[in-house]
């Protein structure tokens, strides 16, 4: 579908396309938390070539061999090169290219550098993307995922066993090896966030469903403005009338790491009728249409809502910083 005709220039394509700089969002989280595929989502929302993401394993310093020699965790930040980060963070702000390190995770030994040019938005996902009082000042919007530790724990366990060929054993014990280093050196970010996502066990699924079935709460600092509102669409006749699986939501503000956070609540399946406007809203902000990962579906999940939801806030917080107060003229 085309929308061209329908946007004025002073959507979120148009911020995009007409502006110096590059906007950067941070993601950050444990490992298994579930950064990749939330970034994965926000990459085919916007449209894979408009988005370029950095995974910050890449700037470990020590491979495999030299942390299991030390006792050095991935976490720490012994292992990690932040200050050559931040200088990469900041010439790909102002569009100029990088010679970024590649960590290898089948061999475990550090490679590179390779170029790497930017594209209009840039995605730096990882353990320490809001680890230094630079980096924040770098980073436009950040999203900590924090799931639940039995979540968690599953998540990993399942992926470091098909994918990265360890055996369950070792991926516990280097849980439980990372266990302090994640309480010093990553949690402590989540109070820089702009928005965090909490999952936990549904209500209505095992941990172990194959749909992606989670209760996720969507915690938000307060927005000064929106460009638009963009309603969700709950219709009660329908839900009763066609829906087959089971969904619950609430909203209320909390006062959480230090500030007041509106906390919507999202749990099962919804309809994908729900989420339809919210897609269209997207669709003509972006010039991409459909948004292509869910529209062919019955349901969407509590995750796939807030992927939508912070995406439109994503395309708030770069309208807002291009066009300020004039963003509705
Ligand atoms: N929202 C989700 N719904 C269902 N499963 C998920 C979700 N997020 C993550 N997973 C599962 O957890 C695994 C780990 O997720 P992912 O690779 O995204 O984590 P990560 O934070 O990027 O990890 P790392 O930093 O170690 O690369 C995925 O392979 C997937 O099986
Ligand atoms: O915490 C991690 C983030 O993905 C990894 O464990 C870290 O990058 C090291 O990778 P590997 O376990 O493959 O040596």
């Amino acid at each position: 579908m085309d929308y061209s005709h329908e946007t004025n220039l002073k959507n979120f394509r148009h911020a995009v396309d007409s502006s110096e700089s590059t906007f950067i969002i941070g993601v950050a989280g444990d490992s298994g938390s579930g950064k990749t595929t939330f970034t994965r989502a926000i990459r085919s929302i916007f449209g894979n070539n408009m988005v370029t993401t950095i995974s910050l394993d890449d700037y470990h310093v020590l491979d495999r061999d030299e942390r299991k020699r030390t006792g050095i965790t991935p976490l720490s930040p012994e292992a990690n090169n932040f200050s050559l980060l931040e200088e990469h963070v900041a010439l790909l702000k102002e569009g100029k290219s990088i010679d970024k390190p590649v960590y290898n995770h089948d061999s475990g030994k550090i490679e590179g550098p390779v170029r790497l040019s930017p594209s209009r938005i840039i995605i730096i996902e990882g353990l320490h993307p809001l680890f230094t009082e630079k980096l924040r000042e770098l980073i436009d919007f950040s999203i900590y995922v924090s799931p639940d530790t039995d979540v968690k724990y599953y998540w990993k366990i399942k992926r470091d066993v098909n994918l990265r060929g360890y055996r369950e054993e070792e991926v516990l014990a280097e849980l439980e090896s990372r266990r302090a280093d994640y309480e010093n050196y990553v949690h402590p970010q989540i109070r820089f966030a702009d928005a965090v996502i909490g999952i936990s066990k549904s209500r209505y699924a095992d941990i172990m469903n194959e749909r992606g079935v989670y209760r996720v709460v969507l915690y938000q600092k307060k927005q000064d403005r929106t460009i638009r509102n963009i309603n969700l669409n709950f219709d009660l006749f329908a839900i009763n009338s066609l829906a087959e699986r089971g969904f619950s939501f609430d909203f209320s503000i909390i006062e959480k790491y230090e500030k007041k956070m509106g906390a919507l609540s999202l749990d099962g399946e919804f309809r994908h009728e729900v989420v339809s406007l919210l897609e269209k809203g997207i669709e003509m902000q972006t010039g991409i249409g459909p948004v292509s990962v869910y529209s062919d579906r019955s349901y969407v999940t509590a995750t796939e809502m807030v992927e939508l939801i912070l995406s439109w806030r994503i395309i708030n917080r770069r309208m807002d910083m291009k066009y300020g107060s004039g963003v509705s003229s």
